[in-house]
């Protein structure tokens, strides 16, 4: 899969933009708060439909202006099509084949991408609510049911939230059907959801294992866990889960309505990283942690090949530069001829240039780009 064409208005510091994309790397160059990031986020967000960096659309909006639209030609395995989104104060427009797609779990995924940015190195150490958000935009990406289960599942929490709430400051009596009913859709859900993740997780594992052997010159071995809210659960028995959680459920009842808060359930799981049986939150150094979540990265790619037939689009932010040459190597290995991938730096003194020739560069300052020959770029290095 890849993005033929892109075009930006009013988005952030791009006044407009019409870029024809290379369909191999193409390294974007330029000092700091240029628009690199700007860049990726706007091919993120044809992506998600969402900012990898803000939750406020409004802030995408070029100062001063009423709207902003990206859009692009993307081309699969099958056929050419166009993406848009239009951001405005009255909200968000998405168009598939320039048709409103009214919701967003549809338009979610017609483009694949995978993104690694330096914020992307919290997945390790970071809040486990970073790491749900991983894995939630990973799977929704190639599985819109999944998107479908989420935004179910995230509702019935809130509502039985608010009921629990409801209880405790006494604005209504406790009635144990309607209690017993959201609970069981609840654990209905989270059933479907703990599934996705642990298949998730074992081919993420599958895949990331051998690559962080050879990132990490045969010395670690990655091993990646889906870790249960509760001690109690037993994700190796994934037969009998639904079970598992009514039981564990009935059992913390008194407690939830003490607590006035669900205490278990997916929104609550984590994901564990050990490098050779060490656990990675704890332990890991930075260059550790970046070779995690490289492999990682880099396990995406094939996941998704692996899910949707066709290699997704790589957005490295800024990350490839405080790669060492052998890290480097294997990461253009991985991605030479197949992968579209975009990536941005400061500076190009860090890049090993030698191997690059499927590659473009472009020299961005204020927003304005300029396209460089990347025997040039050498040249003059
Ligand atoms: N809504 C907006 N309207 C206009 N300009 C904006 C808007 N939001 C951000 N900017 C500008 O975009 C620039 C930042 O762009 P970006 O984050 O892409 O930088 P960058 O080139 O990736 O820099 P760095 O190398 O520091 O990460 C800043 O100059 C900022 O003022």
């Amino acid at each position: 899969m890849q993005i033929k064409h892109l075009e930006l208005t009013h988005f952030r510091n791009y006044h407009t933009l019409s870029l024809d994309l290379h369909p191999g790397l193409t390294i974007v160059t330029g000092e700091n708060a240029q628009g690199k990031t700007n860049l990726l986020e706007a091919i993120f967000l044809l992506s998600l439909a969402k900012s990898h960096r803000t939750n406020h659309d409004q802030e995408m909006i070029q100062w001063t202006q009423e709207f902003a639209k990206i859009s692009a030609e993307i081309e699969n395995n099958l056929f050419t099509f166009p993406l848009e989104i239009i951001l405005s104060s009255k909200g968000k427009i998405a168009k598939y084949n320039y048709i409103d797609q009214s919701k967003l779990s549809q338009f979610i995924g017609k483009l694949n991408v995978v993104l690694f940015s330096p914020e992307d190195m919290q997945l390790v150490k970071g809040s486990p609510g970073i790491r749900r958000k991983f894995i939630d935009s990973e799977l929704g990406q190639f599985h819109p049911v999944y998107l479908q289960k989420l935004l179910k599942y995230n509702q019935i929490l809130k509502q039985r939230n608010t009921y629990l709430k409801q209880i405790k400051q006494k604005n209504i009596k406790y009635d144990s059907v309607y209690f017993d009913i959201i609970t069981e859709q609840l654990i209905e859900t989270a059933t479907s959801i703990i599934h996705y993740r642990i298949n998730f997780i074992k081919e993420l594992q599958e895949f990331s294992r051998p690559l962080h052997f050879s990132l990490s010159n045969q010395r670690d071995e990655l091993r990646i866990e889906y870790k249960a809210s509760s001690s109690k659960l037993d994700y190796s028995e994934l037969d009998n889960l639904k079970r598992q959680l009514e039981i564990l459920f009935n059992q913390v009842k008194a407690r939830e309505i003490d607590q006035a808060v669900t205490l278990y359930g997916p929104h609550r799981d984590d994901i564990l990283f050990y490098v050779n049986n060490n656990l990675a939150q704890q332990f890991a150094s930075q260059g550790q942690q970046r070779t995690i979540v490289l492999s990682i990265k880099l396990a995406e790619l094939h996941l998704i090949e692996k899910s949707t037939g066709e290699y997704p689009v790589l957005l490295l932010d800024d990350v490839l530069s405080e790669l060492d040459d052998h890290r480097q190597n294997i990461l253009m290995e991985q991605i030479e001829n197949k992968v579209q991938t975009i990536l941005t730096t400061a500076t190009i003194e860090n890049i090993n240039l030698q191997n690059l020739n499927n590659s473009e560069i472009i020299c961005i300052n204020q927003g304005t780009l300029k396209k460089e020959s990347i025997q040039n770029v050498r040249k003059t290095k």
